[in-house]
């Protein structure tokens, strides 16, 4: 199978990657060179890892050598399934699906790693709509068992079963649900991340203490606060706008800090910023 991945960052970097582990040929666009490359690094440093602690099958040259990086989207002609994973912008994913539904062959499937933006309408942007279908992947893709499979309203059967057997050659856990705003994983995580960023704004206790309450309290591996700045503090509040839009509800609110955060360029990790120091 060629595989093609669409965006360099964190999450694409990671799709990729976990695809090259697997044994596909893969191809991996972002728009300039330079974010490429950022990309190629954060991919050699993870197969490293991953090589010291006897977790990967073959060297982590070999990996690295059935990774193609280009900024030309004619690269994608051939690919058989195409995973997209830029910001979490609707209007922006619907521009790149009308081009890549002209650009990829045919018979090739689309698949969005978006958190939250309908299938239905990324599909309807595709012009290819029973060939396309959401493939959620978590963060570290590398690390985290589960893909959440959404299919779209037009999504056919032929395309799960595709999707299902690629995610599991990966190594993955699909699980499937249906296209409601946020999914399954993020209509239930974000709203607890948004309260927790709530619980800063209110002066309920320090981020410390929060995330320490709900790690040692809860047994979660990272506290809320930590894992919105691993995230991504935008990403966070493209979701909670998305279910706050879409569910029509406000309960979904985005917190006014959050808001406030990804105003002032505080966006956690990748910033250098956000809850914490990086
Ligand atoms: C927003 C969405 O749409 C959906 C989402 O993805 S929501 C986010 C979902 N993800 C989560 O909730 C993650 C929660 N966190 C965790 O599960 C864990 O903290 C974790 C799996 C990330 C890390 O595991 P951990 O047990 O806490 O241990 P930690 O010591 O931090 O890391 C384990 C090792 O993995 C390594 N590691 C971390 N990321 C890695 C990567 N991408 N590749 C390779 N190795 C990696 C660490 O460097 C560390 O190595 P050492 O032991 O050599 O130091
Ligand atoms: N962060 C997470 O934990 C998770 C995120 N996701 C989803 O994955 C997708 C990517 O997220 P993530 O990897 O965290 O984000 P990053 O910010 O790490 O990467 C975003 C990517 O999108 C590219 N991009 C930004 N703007 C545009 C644009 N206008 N046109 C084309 N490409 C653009 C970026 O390129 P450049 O460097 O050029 O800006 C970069 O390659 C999102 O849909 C997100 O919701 C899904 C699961 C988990």
């Amino acid at each position: 199978m060629k595989f093609g991945v669409i965006g360099a960052g964190q999450m694409g970097g990671g799709i990729a990657q976990v695809a090259a582990q697997s044994g596909f040929d893969v191809v991996v666009h972002d728009q300039q060179q330079a974010f490429l490359d950022r990309g190629r690094g954060v991919i050699e440093k993870s197969l490293g890892k991953l090589h010291e602690k006897g977790r990967l099958a073959d060297a982590p040259e070999t990996v690295l050598g059935r990774i193609r990086f280009t900024t030309d989207l004619q690269d994608f002609a051939d690919c058989d399934l195409v995973v997209e994973a830029i910001v979490e912008n609707q209007g922006v994913k619907n521009d790149l699906f009308r081009q890549l539904g002209q650009i990829v062959k045919p018979e090739g499937i689309l698949a969005s790693n978006t958190s939250s933006i309908p299938i239905t309408a990324l599909a309807t942007a595709s012009g290819r709509p029973e060939r396309f279908i959401g493939m959620h992947f978590m963060n570290p893709v590398p690390l985290m068992q589960l893909v959440e499979v959404i299919r779209g309203y037009q999504t056919s059967d032929e395309t799960a079963r595709v999707v299902t057997e690629t995610a599991e050659k990966m190594g993955k856990t699909p699980l499937s649900c249906n296209d409601f705003p946020g999914f399954v994983s993020n209509r239930i995580l974000m709203p607890m991340l948004n309260e927790a960023i709530q619980c800063v704004m209110e002066g309920v206790a320090e981020p410390e203490a929060i995330d320490g309450i709900m790690k040692l309290g809860m047994n979660h591996p990272m506290g809320p606060l930590t894992l919105a700045d691993f995230i991504g503090l935008d990403t966070c509040l493209a979701i909670m706008e998305v279910l706050h839009q879409g569910l029509g509800d406000d309960k979904y609110r985005p917190s006014p800090l959050l808001r406030k955060m990804v105003q002032a360029g505080l966006l956690g990790r990748k910033s250098g910023q956000g809850f914490y120091k990086y």
